[in-house]
């Protein structure tokens, strides 16, 4: 079996006095596209810096595709977008993609790096020049360079505009398609439920969900009933609810138990018209997830 792209053992990352990662373990196998979630100061970022060898661990271990990371990286297998990712200054964008490219020993076709990245129009552009979701998809353009196996992306999206988020996520469709693995860190829940096999929820440090995100909403038990009643009426007694807001003609009751309490509200004659029954989503699911790791 070839090793898998990420394998974190035990990972335990401080700075300073922060505690970032807490004995994180995660396993990614090749050509999986996994996304961590969790909030502000998880350690999503803090995982993502000791997978590309950018800080030594205190305790655990790193392995990319079956090496040290810094070793990984440097053989080209490794194409990173980070949140505060540099571009050199004083140069053109196409300056910097060919320098790149030449230092790859089987770069990227650049016809087709530059189409599929959508960046024709900056080549010739100031790196200093570009606005911040342009920058993101110069950076997707490095990231890409050496047709790495393995991607590792901290909230690539942030900037992009909703045009530019769909053609990212369906580039990065493809690339999955074609055996890339992918691991990126967001707070676009609805990507991460668009676009991952595979869900990690992090918060302080530790993974507090692990898989496919059907799963991991399907483990909060929380559901919400939706349906038009008339001004007046009170919901929060019925069985099994355990919230009733109103908005406008529509109600929506959070309920643990959704057969008991449509078997109650018909038992009272209750029309539900429009009846809707949802799922929690993956925000709310995270949200509850990590409420109480904060
Ligand atoms: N260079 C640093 N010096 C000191 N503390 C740091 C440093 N980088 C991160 N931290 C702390 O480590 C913890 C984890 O931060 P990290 O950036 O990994 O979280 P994150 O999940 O990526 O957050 P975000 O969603 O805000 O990017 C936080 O408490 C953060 O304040």
């Amino acid at each position: 079996m070839p090793p898998d792209a990420v394998a974190l053992t035990d990972l335990t990352v401080r700075h300073g006095d922060v505690l970032a990662v807490d004995g994180l373990d995660l396993h990614v196998r090749r050509g999986e596209t996994v996304a961590l979630l969790g909030p502000n100061g998880a350690g999503k970022s803090t995982t993502v810096s000791a997978v590309l060898g950018l800080l030594r661990p205190d305790a655990g271990t790193v392995r990319v595709l079956g090496r040290a990371p810094a070793d990984a990286v440097r053989a080209g297998c490794v194409g990173a977008m980070l949140q505060h990712g540099g571009l050199p200054g004083e140069a053109r964008v196409g300056e910097v993609l060919h320098l790149v490219r030449c230092s790859y020993p089987d770069p990227w076709p650049l016809e087709d790096l530059v189409a599929t990245t959508g960046i024709g129009g900056l080549l010739g552009r100031d790196v200093d020049a570009l606005s911040g979701g342009q920058r993101q998809r110069v950076l997707l353009a490095l990231a890409l360079a050496g047709q790495p196996p393995l991607l590792l992306l901290d909230e690539p999206t942030s900037a992009m505009d909703v045009e530019g988020r769909r053609a990212f996520w369906t580039t990065m469709r493809d690339l999955a398609a074609f055996g890339t693995t992918v691991v990126f860190a967001t707070h676009h829940l609805e990507e991460a439920d668009a676009v991952a096999d595979r869900v990690v929820v992090m918060a302080g440090g530790r993974v507090v969900a692990d898989g496919p995100s059907a799963a991991v909403r399907s483990a909060v038990a929380g559901r919400t009933v939706r349906f038009s009643a008339p001004d007046g009426a009170a919901f929060d007694r019925v069985p099994g609810v355990t919230g009733a807001t109103r908005l406008g003609g529509t109600v929506a009751l959070a309920t643990t138990d959704v057969e008991a309490t449509l078997r109650a509200l018909l038992a009272d004659g209750v029309a539900l018209t429009d009846l809707e029954v949802r799922g929690a989503s993956l925000e709310d699911a995270v949200l509850s997830l990590v409420g109480g790791v904060r």
